[in-house]
């Protein structure tokens, strides 16, 4: 690998003066996070030391990585995750990360690949809204009631663009409406850990990648799913906390007209989402499995409850005014100094508290919601001033 490998003092690793370097301790584990490779291209290697075997062992990192990656500094949150404040050259809310551990996603993917896993999820302030995953049969409405609220909501909402295997529709882009891809790259990618959830469904392999997630929170937005019950029920067992929606046709015949007018499937394939329509309407009826149910009859109507369900005026959605980001040139480096309960101290550099651009501040992980898949919602900051 090229690296330095660490040394120990009196059993434990020594960091001495190595600011690119941390050792967290979770339980008999103490994680390694340092950066490799040149200043132009530095990479996050992670390695994982079992302290009762004294074995290392590289992990499967998943999630997508910070950039700007130098020096940084660590600690641990809980037993689930490590927190990861990345110093220089980022804005301090590109700078917060989770390393999780030892979460219900890490454990899930753990099993999938059969390695030791980490996931990254960066922290995201303020009070972002759950997902929403929409189910419903083939035909029922559910990509036109997603387009209205897009073209209604553009800065509010944002569409988790799946992978799927079937052939693209005449007016389908890639990359918008779905990624077309082949099956067996989606097959290694889903092997790799890659994929939140898939399923095959109508013939076809359908999934919804982490990064698709992680895209949309990026851009503030609430993230939207179209995807199948046994996708819903595959999110339902994950760690993505979301808010699940079935739609219903008014009749089966009505469901079939609209198929058929549609005009998109060969009579082949009309059959077979009719066949998996009623698997599908069955299956909505397991308990807890979807926490409401629209019947799209008259759209206008439907899509109206639709918005109903969603809190369209809460401006508070994605801020939080306690922190202010106002000066967005300043992009001052912050070390973790301490930890108390849920709050964490983090202390700018000297010179940047006497130029006036930085101040002591403290992170308030109490309200912490979200995570790996997706991103660590509910951060809070607020400037401590010494007197
Ligand atoms: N599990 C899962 N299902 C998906 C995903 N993307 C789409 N689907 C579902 O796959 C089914 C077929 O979708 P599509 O081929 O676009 O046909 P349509 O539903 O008739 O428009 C629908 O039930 C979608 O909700 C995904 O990422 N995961
Ligand atoms: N409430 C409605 N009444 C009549 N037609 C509708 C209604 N909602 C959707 N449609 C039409 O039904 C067809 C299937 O809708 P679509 O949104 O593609 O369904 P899905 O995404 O669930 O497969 C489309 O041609 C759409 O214009």
């Amino acid at each position: 690998m090229g690296e330095e490998a660490p040394e120990f003092v009196n059993g434990e690793i020594n960091l001495e003066g190595k600011d690119f370097k941390t050792a967290t301790t979770v339980g008999h584990k103490t994680y390694l996070i340092s950066r490799s490779g040149g200043e132009s291209k530095s990479t996050i290697s992670i390695r994982i030391l079992d302290k009762s075997t004294q074995t290392w062992a590289v992990p499967t990192v998943l999630g997508t990585q910070p950039v700007h990656f130098e020096a940084h500094s660590a600690i641990l949150v809980n037993e689930n995750m490590i927190l990861v404040v990345v110093k220089k050259g980022a804005p301090l809310i590109e700078s917060i990360w989770f390393l999780e551990v030892n979460t219900s996603f890490v454990k899930q993917q753990s099993k999938i690949t059969g390695t030791e896993v980490v996931v990254w999820s960066k922290g995201v302030l303020g009070r972002s809204q759950k997902p929403v995953v929409i189910s419903g049969p083939s035909g029922v409405g559910k990509g036109t009631l997603i387009a209205k609220l897009m073209n209604d909501f553009p800065s509010r909402f944002g569409f988790s663009v799946s992978h799927t295997t079937r052939a693209p529709r005449e007016k389908e882009i890639d990359g918008i409406h779905y990624h077309f891809t082949e099956r067996s790259k989606m097959e290694k990618e889903i092997s790799e850990g890659k994929f939140l959830e898939f399923a095959h469904v109508h013939g076809n392999l359908y999934g919804t990648s982490i990064e698709a997630v992680e895209a949309v929170t990026d851009e503030g937005k609430r993230c939207i799913l179209d995807i199948d019950v046994q996708g819903a029920r595959s999110v339902r067992a994950s760690s993505l906390e979301a808010l699940f929606i079935f739609v219903c046709p008014p009749s089966f015949e009505e469901l079939e007209k609209r198929l058929r007018a549609r005009g998109t499937e060969a009579e082949e394939q009309i059959q077979k989402r009719l066949r998996n329509a009623r698997a599908e309407l069955d299956q909505s009826n397991t308990p807890g499995l979807f926490d409401h149910f629209l019947v799209n009859d008259d759209l206008e109507t439907c899509y109206g409850n639709f918005k109903k369900l969603l809190p369209l005026d809460d401006g508070s959605a994605d801020s939080d005014d306690s922190y202010s980001t106002a000066d967005s040139k300043a992009t001052p480096s912050y070390t973790v100094l301490s930890k108390q309960d849920s709050e964490i101290l983090l202390q700018p550099e000297i010179h940047d508290v006497e130029k006036g651009i930085a101040s002591l501040l403290a992170l308030d992980l109490s309200s912490l919601s979200g995570g790996a898949p997706g991103r660590t919602r509910g951060l809070k900051i607020q400037s401590v001033h010494k007197d």
